[in-house]
């Protein structure tokens, strides 16, 4: 495909290497690299956290002084860092992103999230405009960000170098909607004004979600059958009607993997290496997994891993039932995650009754996350919803065989072994019901115990696919003409 160069600012929250809660940090990190490798220009924003890694090897740039209206006056911190080539500027507001967590402390979001954010969607644009970056296009990702195309149209709307540029917004997960009182951008003034007018959920909150799929030029979101799921009633998390007004703006673009992060070949991070030629190294993986979750070691017992955000998406309470049962077998669990306490103490109790097969690990661990993927031969993902999913991608390539709900991403990734055995690399489930759930993990155990030829297949079938960066990367190129044209 050719490729028109443009320069792009990608703004996001978080950015894989620099601070990470979850998938949409992969996100900011490879499509940039991908998109800079077809020629495009790239730079990204995020804010300076506290938390942030490599903050000691940033260069500050300057201050720049942000006056809104009368009454509102901040200064920030632009500092700058480069990741594999690209810059990335960091917005320093101390008041706003040194504090001990970025979104949170405890289960609860920081009380001023609206007004962090929507300051941190001012202050993207306004180092654009005083760095003079030339934008083409602003490319947003989730709520964090989606007040960008509104503030182009409206405040920014005849500024000399921001009123050409071009915004595409990128929904990575539609149940997160930074909805807000709107006293939290009360301070703004007469920026945040028309929302009031437009855009308000029960009178009192700014939905940001919302103001970004109306204003933004074109949207997508991580998987094509996600872009379907987000005009349905049942899918949308309520913002179908909003989703369909824009339907034929709205693009399914599936995420890629990165290989060479994850590769069973050449990871840094795995006592043993593999490729589907040859899978020795997996088994010794296997063993090393067992060895240091003290779990008894032998290649024989079937191991089913998850890593995870511990949250009710992921689908734990599918899960907690189905492992009630399915721990009877002679079989080992083994699941990784941080987040709601109340799925972190059913787990432990699981953990306590089930302690010679179940291990449950409440941390965040990226050599963990490899080593689970490496050493289990099955990979859970029972989501109530999906936008994309990476781990059943990463999972793929690594031979352990993903287990997911037919939803979103995973169902345009992972192919199931009763549907279509002879491309199999997977199993998957529909409806949302543990004992659905039950069979299916029955199901994979009675493949593995009687058909260890086919599960050879299907791991070495899985290695061999690919979900190519570039290949995403193409899409949005083509998504970027569009909306330049
Ligand atoms: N305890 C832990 N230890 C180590 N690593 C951990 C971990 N918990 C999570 N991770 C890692 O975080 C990432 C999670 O990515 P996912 O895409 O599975 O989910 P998430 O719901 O965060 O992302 C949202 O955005 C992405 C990106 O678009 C979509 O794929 C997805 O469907 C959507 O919900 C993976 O790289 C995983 O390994």
């Amino acid at each position: 495909m050719s490729t028109k160069s443009s320069t792009i600012l990608f703004v996001a929250s978080e950015i894989e290497g620099l601070l990470k809660t979850g998938g949409l940090a992969d996100v900011a990190k490879y499509l940039p690299i991908a998109l800079k490798s077809q020629g495009h220009h790239l730079c990204l924003i995020m804010p300076f956290y506290r938390t942030m890694a490599r903050r000691d090897e940033a260069t500050f740039i300057d201050n720049i002084q942000i006056n809104i209206g009368q009454s509102f006056s901040k200064t920030i911190g632009v500092w700058q860092l480069m990741l594999d080539g690209i810059p990335v500027y960091c917005v320093e507001q101390a008041e706003y992103y040194d504090r001990a967590q970025p979104y949170s402390e405890g289960e609860y979001g920081y009380p001023d999230n609206g007004e962090r954010f929507a300051f941190f969607n001012i202050a993207a644009l306004e180092i654009a405009a005083y760095l003079q970056l030339n934008i083409d296009i602003i490319h947003c990702n989730d709520w964090h960000t989606a007040l960008i195309p509104y503030l182009l149209k409206t405040h920014y709307a005849n500024h000399p170098s921001l009123a050409q540029v071009k915004t595409v917004l990128t929904i990575h997960n539609a149940l997160f909607q930074g909805q807000f009182e709107r006293g939290q951008f009360a301070m703004f003034g007469d920026l945040m004004t028309p929302l009031v007018d437009y855009l308000v959920d029960g009178y009192q909150c700014i939905n940001m979600l919302k103001v970004g799929i109306r204003f933004s030029d074109k949207l997508s979101t991580v998987s094509p059958n996600y872009a379907k799921e987000l005009l349905t009633r049942l899918g949308a998390h309520g913002l179908h009607e909003f989703f369909q007004q824009r339907h034929s703006d709205l693009h399914g673009i599936l995420n890629g993997c990165d290989y060479s992060d994850w590769n069973p070949a050449t990871d840094p991070l795995l006592p043993a290496h593999f490729d589907q030629t040859n899978l020795e190294g997996k088994w010794q993986c296997k063993l090393a997994l067992q060895q240091q979750l003290e779990l008894r070691q032998s290649t024989s017992i079937p191991i089913f891993g998850m890593v995870c955000r511990l949250t009710e998406q992921k689908g734990f309470y599918l899960l907690l039932p189905a492992l009630e049962k399915f721990l009877r077998h002679r079989i080992q669990v083994v699941i990784v995650g941080t987040g709601d306490s109340q799925i972190v103490q059913q787990l432990n109790q699981l953990q306590q009754r089930f302690g010679d097969k179940f291990r449950f690990i409440n941390t965040y661990s990226n050599t963990l996350a490899h080593l689970i993927e490496a050493g289990s031969d099955f990979f859970l993902m029972p989501s109530l919803f999906e936008p994309c999913g990476l781990n059943q991608m990463y999972s793929l390539a690594y031979g352990s065989l993903p287990i997911v709900r037919g939803v979103g991403g995973l169902q345009d990734t992972v192919i199931d072994y009763d549907q279509q055995s002879d491309d199999a690399d997977g199993l998957i489930f529909y409806q949302p019901d543990s004992s659905e759930l039950l069979n299916t993990l029955r199901r994979a155990l009675l493949l593995y115990l009687e058909e260890p030829e086919q599960v050879m297949a299907m791991r070495q079938r899985g290695m061999h696919r690919q979900f190519s960066w570039q290949d995403a990367a193409e899409q949005y190129n083509q998504l970027y003409m569009d909306v330049l044209n």
